[in-house]
């Protein structure tokens, strides 16, 4: 090998230990890297950053006078009794009573200079919790303070009580939704006894007739907004929950964050008849001819519209939750929906979830036993499927009677409520779902799903497309019996949990938008 044939060689050899060595350090960087990334991010889910990071972040750690207090200040809000029978008759020297207790327990929330507190139709309150930033579009939390009446009758406690027995606070509006109203403010308190200050604005509102239409309370408070020219990012009301036992199949508890709700029509119908004695009875009467058309309707079910809401999505997202063969069955609808939607209306939640609901609920006729009644009334309450309209569901309904001898007055209705968005971008669910993963890590699933019932959020439809509906409490479907039913209850944990759901969300909200996922995020 000449002088120059050695160089070659020699240039070359260089050249492959450079590459060699090259290589060698670029894979020791890249094992570097990775090691300090698994460092810094002890798992995927971290990754996805909400509110604020580190140090700025305040702890969900209370004391144990703080719990005490917490608790103390919900039996006595369940002892002040704010009930609401009609619109026209509500408790409202409670109400009144009510607004002292929420000034005595948080005070902080009437002396902060960042909040501004309003009583709006004399009873409803409404806090703005001015943010640093006001780029961020503010957000609303929900609840209402009134309360279905309670007969001390067949109660284990009574149910204006406030007792705690065995672990439980007892009492009407511990789940509906007395605890929400106190568990908002109570968060808030904390966090601003902690020197918190959003980022982000938000508002608290509390309704004060929302088991009665929420047309005073809500319905005015929005108004307000609206007049002001707020817009609402989303908005969080009762509604939604986490689901224990609710379905047979699943046992680990999934959470509803309903995305929707159905709507509703009071529907009276009437039959007018020739009246007369008794003793000389006409082949039929207006009680007659009412009593078979309304069984009629009792006995023909609405269409069954699954796959027309999110009741869709809410099973294939819980699908893997069930064992062989139900999860290959209901994670492959396209073939199997027909025989799922048939199996889920034998239970009553999910028929209601999957169909309009047509319930008789008042049937008025005679005032003597020998008086053949010129006129019958009865009242059915309509709950419609978000994919129905109120015109479409009466025209079913005066098919399915179908007789001309029957009349028709719609008392009061209004249309369901349009589906809020459940996407990845959806900055409330996926609040929610973030949160929820925090604070509650036994929660299996997400699920998206219609509430049955009517909250106080659909009045906020114009101002924001977010209206989601989630309470953070863990229901049985005893406990779920329980709302507006007998011996209404919530544990001290749950409600301590639900405060530290609400002191987490109110810091997470503190974020432009859904950050950005950094690798493969695991799916709730
Ligand atoms: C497969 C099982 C899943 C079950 C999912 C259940 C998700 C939750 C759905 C519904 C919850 C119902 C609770 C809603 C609260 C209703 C409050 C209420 O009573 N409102 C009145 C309003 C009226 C204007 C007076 C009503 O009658 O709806
Ligand atoms: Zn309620
Ligand atoms: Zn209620």
């Amino acid at each position: 090998m000449d002088h120059r044939g050695a160089a070659v060689k020699e240039g070359l050899s260089v050249g492959v230990r450079a590459l060699a060595m090259g290589v060698m350090g670029t894979v020791l960087a890249l094992v570097a890297v990775l090691l300090l990334r698994a460092a810094t991010f002890p798992g995927p889910e971290e990754l996805q950053r909400w509110g604020r990071p580190g140090a700025s972040r305040i702890p969900a750690q209370f004391s144990e006078a703080e719990l005490t207090a917490m608790k103390e200040a919900l039996k006595e809000a369940i002892r002040i009794p704010t009930v609401a029978f009609s619109s026209e008759n509500i408790n409202t020297t409670a109400l009144t009573e009510f607004g002292e207790h929420l000034r005595k327990v948080f005070p902080s929330m009437f002396s902060t200079s960042f909040i501004q507190h309003e009583i709006v139709e004399e009873y409803s309150h409404l806090f703005t919790i001015r943010g640093s930033n006001p780029k961020l579009e503010p957000y609303m939390l929900l609840s209402h303070m009134d309360v279905v009446p309670a007969s001390d009758d067949d109660w284990e406690v009574p149910p204006f009580s406030g007792l705690e027995r065995d672990g439980f606070i007892y009492g009407r509006g511990t789940l509906d939704n007395k605890n929400s109203a106190m568990a908002i403010l109570q968060a808030m308190e904390l966090l601003l006894r902690r020197n918190y200050v959003p980022q982000r604005s938000f508002y608290i509102s509390l309704g004060h007739d929302e088991e009665v239409s929420g047309k005073h309370g809500a319905q005015k408070v929005a108004a307000l907004l609206k007049s002001r020219g707020v817009r609402l990012s989303f908005i969080i009301d009762e509604g939604g929950y986490i689901m224990n036992d609710f379905l047979a199949g699943i046992k680990k508890p999934f959470a509803v964050i309903s995305v929707s709700e159905k709507g509703s029509m009071n529907l009276k119908l009437q039959v007018d008849s020739t009246p007369g004695h008794s003793s000389i009875p006409l082949k039929e009467t207006s009680i007659g001819i009412l009593a078979a058309a309304i069984s009629r309707l009792e006995q023909t079910p609405m269409p069954n519209m699954f796959g027309y809401g999110t009741e869709k999505s809410m099973i294939e997202q819980l699908a893997g939750q069930f064992g062989f063969p139900l999860n290959i069955v209901f994670s492959n609808l396209w073939i199997f929906g027909p025989i799922v939607s048939r199996i889920l209306e034998k239970s009553r939640v999910s028929n209601a979830m999957m169909r309009t609901t047509v319930a008789l609920t008042m049937f008025n006729a005679g005032i003597k036993v020998n008086v053949i009644p010129p006129t019958a009334q009865a009242t059915v309450n309509i709950r419609i499927h978000p994919s129905q309209t109120v015109p479409e569901v009466l025209d079913i309904i005066q098919n399915i009677v179908a007789d001309d001898r029957v009349q028709y007055h719609v008392l009061n209705a209004f249309n369901p409520l349009p589906l809020s968005p459940y996407d990845q971008e959806a900055f409330g669910y996926q609040l929610l779902r973030r949160t929820i993963r925090d604070v509650f890590p036994e929660v299996s699933v997400v699920v998206p799903g219609v509430c049955v019932g009517n909250t106080d959020v659909r009045h906020y439809a114009n101002i924001s497309t977010g209206l989601y509906r989630f309470n953070p409490v863990s229901l049985s479907p005893e406990s779920f019996k329980s709302v507006h039913g007998l011996n209404e209850r919530i544990s001290i944990q749950a409600y301590e949990t639900q405060v530290m759901f609400l002191f987490e969300l109110i810091q997470n909200a503190d974020i432009e938008k859904v950050p950005e996922p950094h690798s493969a995020v695991h799916e709730l």
